[in-house]
């Protein structure tokens, strides 16, 4: 998928005005609102207007009624224009709310996808673990969630309340052009002036890097004490009490920051009083002169007074913050676009164009790699030389946070090496097609993903035929495990949750659907970590059988699993210090055969005290 042509979001090349002009943070509101539906955009324009002016029209009719009350003229004709222009005040207000917040409901939609687009596009993942663009990330992700504002379906409600006020105060100003020329450059005028002597209180600065980790950090905190998977620990360490001062203090905290980023200076307040205090008089004083020597006709004073009134609608308000935030939510989620872009260009994972299809066929070969992840200053991966034969299983054992995890990242191509290469068939990986070397392979992460779908999509995300998904699911030792249909979350009807070996039985069955339909390599990353001891032996034994002929890659910390692969290399401190079958690496003495032994020794006293205590 392309992403659409970037938006301007803010940050203008050239300085010339007309680029100042469409880079400002509301033009690009307001060109989204177009690009995400013209027609509704236009009728809600229409209607932004068409209410705006309704109250100069009503000021108008009063001040028409007054008159003729004062003539003894025909009341009619003034009377019903009141009437019909209060019953259009009262119908147009929720027409109006039912088309803004239809519009907002469309460019959230656009904003979402675009969110999504620029998120998934990269080939590797550098660009969401970047810390430079989480801020980014995290105003863009919240930025219709009600965390920083209203969603926008609500604000373009405030919105065009604002601007339907904006538009009703330049009406009523103009009316009083009839009184004198320069009654609505002093009265509007004024008004007007405040959104600039205002200006420093509409730069709400919530997206500050300091507000956003406060937000970050409440967010959390209120996500611990909410979400059930918490729960458990929480109350077992009773850190109810904890939690709830953290996320009264973060909470407090974030509040105190936007208190600072959002109060009105005191200096600007004094000078936009007193503006508005020496042109109101004047204005009044002048009309009052009039209407006192007979100049100004009592009708046209009452519309005039009331014209004067209606032109504070003009006043620095709710517009400036409403827009200030849709503004600031609708910047971010396109800014990220060009952020995300520019991350994942630094450590790009650019597709070659080479395809995968039966690879490997004799090896994959990491030769001399050294990785560290971006930002990170020590390597991961330190030199790094190892050889994956075609149609073998390699078994990858190593301490914790040797690298061997990343290792497996690598061959995915979700990083690229610093220096060094992968290759697979003599090929580097950098120059094969991502999409068919990844349709190449299927993996169990350590951190598999318990998607909240019906058991058939956890097990077939892609597809498959039902007997297909029974027969991973059985080989994966999860026979009868739900109904295919099931959805696999709680929170759904008629859904349910696993345990974590039933889960993990579940993401070995998707690794088999996915060598069905093709894939040659497997990784499995802890892939029975969570199974029970007669139960991992059995499964084990099944998967390695079932993806026979493929290459297969197992990071495990349990040996007895290890020892059934036909290789085993172990990783220190981002290398391989030894490499060779169970019966060679047992014969070294090295490593390998320390940690067997340890293992082996604390596995037989387990036995020995369960035998005990059975008798
Ligand atoms: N996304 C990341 N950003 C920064 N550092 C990372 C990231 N992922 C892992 N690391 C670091 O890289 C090192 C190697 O991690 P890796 O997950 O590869 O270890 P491992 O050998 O698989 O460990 P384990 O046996 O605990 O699973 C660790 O020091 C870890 O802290």
């Amino acid at each position: 998928m392309t992403l659409p042509a970037a938006e301007e979001v803010g940050r203008p090349e050239k300085s010339s005005p007309k680029a100042l002009f469409r880079a400002r943070r509301e033009w690009v509101f307001f060109a989204t609102l177009w690009k995400s539906h013209p027609a509704l955009t236009v009728a809600w324009w229409a209607l932004v207007l068409f209410q705006g002016v309704l109250p100069a029209v009503f000021v108008v009719a009063v001040g028409v009624l007054v008159g003729a009350v004062a003539d003894g003229a025909p009341l009619r004709t003034p009377l019903l224009l009141i009437g019909v222009v209060f019953v259009l005040m009262q119908v147009m207000t929720p027409l109006h709310a039912q088309v803004g917040s239809l519009l907002g409901e469309h460019v959230s939609d656009r904003l979402h996808d675009r969110l999504l687009v620029a998120a998934n596009t990269p080939d590797g993942v550098a660009h969401l673990e970047d810390r430079e663009r989480m801020d980014e990330l995290t105003a863009a992700r919240d930025f219709d969630l009600g965390l920083t504002g209203p969603p926008l379906h609500l604000s373009m409600g405030i919105i065009a309340g604002g601007l339907v006020e904006a538009v009703a105060g330049l009406a009523q100003a103009v009316v009083l052009a009839a009184y004198a020329w320069w009654a609505p450059l002093l009265v509007g005028g004024a008004w007007l002036s405040t959104h600039w002597l205002l200006r420093e209180s509409t730069r709400w600065d919530r997206n500050t890097g300091e507000v956003l980790d406060a937000q970050r950090r409440a967010e959390y905190s209120y996500r611990l004490a909410v979400d059930s998977p918490a729960a458990k620990e929480i109350r077992l360490f009773g850190l109810a009490s904890w939690l709830t001062d953290r996320f009264a203090a973060d909470r407090r905290a974030l509040i105190e920051l936007r208190w600072h980023a959002t109060r009105l200076r005191q200096k600007p307040m004094r000078w936009t009083v007193l503006v508005l205090i020496v042109s109101g008089g004047l204005f009044f004083w002048s009309l009052g002169r009039d209407a006192a020597s007979g100049a100004v006709g009592l009708g046209q004073v009452s519309t005039f007074a009331y014209a004067a009134v209606g032109a504070s609608a003009l006043a620095f308000g709710g517009l400036n913050w409403a827009l200030s935030l849709a503004a600031d939510g609708v910047a971010s989620v396109l800014r990220v676009e060009q952020a995300m872009s520019a991350s994942a260009a630094a450590r790009a994972v650019v597709s070659g164009r080479a395809p995968a299809e039966g690879m490997p066929a004799a090896q994959i070969r990491f030769r001399d790699v050294t990785f560290s992840y971006p930002g990170m200053s020590t390597p991961v991966l330190d030199g790094l030389d190892l050889t994956v034969p075609a149609g073998g299983s390699l078994a990858v054992v190593g301490v914790n946070g040797a690298g061997k995890s990343t290792l497996v990242k690598l061959l995915c191509r979700l990083y690229d090496p610093v220096s060094g290469t992968v290759e697979v068939d003599g090929t580097d990986l950098r120059d094969l097609d991502v999409e068919s070397w990844r349709r190449r392979l299927s993996a169990v992460f350590q951190d598999f993903v318990r998607y909240e779908l019906p058991l058939r999509d956890n097990v077939a995300p892609l597809g498959a035929a039902p007997e297909q998904v029974l027969e991973a699911l059985a080989t994966a030792g999860a026979t009868d495990l739900r109904d295919l249909d099931t959805v696999l979350s709680p929170g759904y009807a008629n859904g349910t949750d696993l345990s974590g070996g039933q889960w993990q039985r579940v993401a070995l069955a998707r690794v088999l659907c996915a060598v069905n339909r093709g894939a040659g390599v497997v990784v499995l990353d802890e892939p029975t970590a969570q199974l029970d001891v007669r139960g991992e032996a059995e499964v084990f034994d099944r998967v390695l059988e079932a993806t026979r002929g493929c290459t297969t890659v197992l990071i495990s910390h349990r040996f007895s699993t290890v020892r059934r692969a036909d290789r085993i290399c172990v990783v220190d401190r981002g290398r391989v210090i030894e490499t060779g079958s169970h019966d060679e690496l047992m014969a070294l003495q090295g490593t390998y055969a320390r940690l067997f032994h340890l293992q082996a020794a604390r596995f037989n006293e387990e036995q020995d005290g369960a035998d005990h205590a059975d008798r």
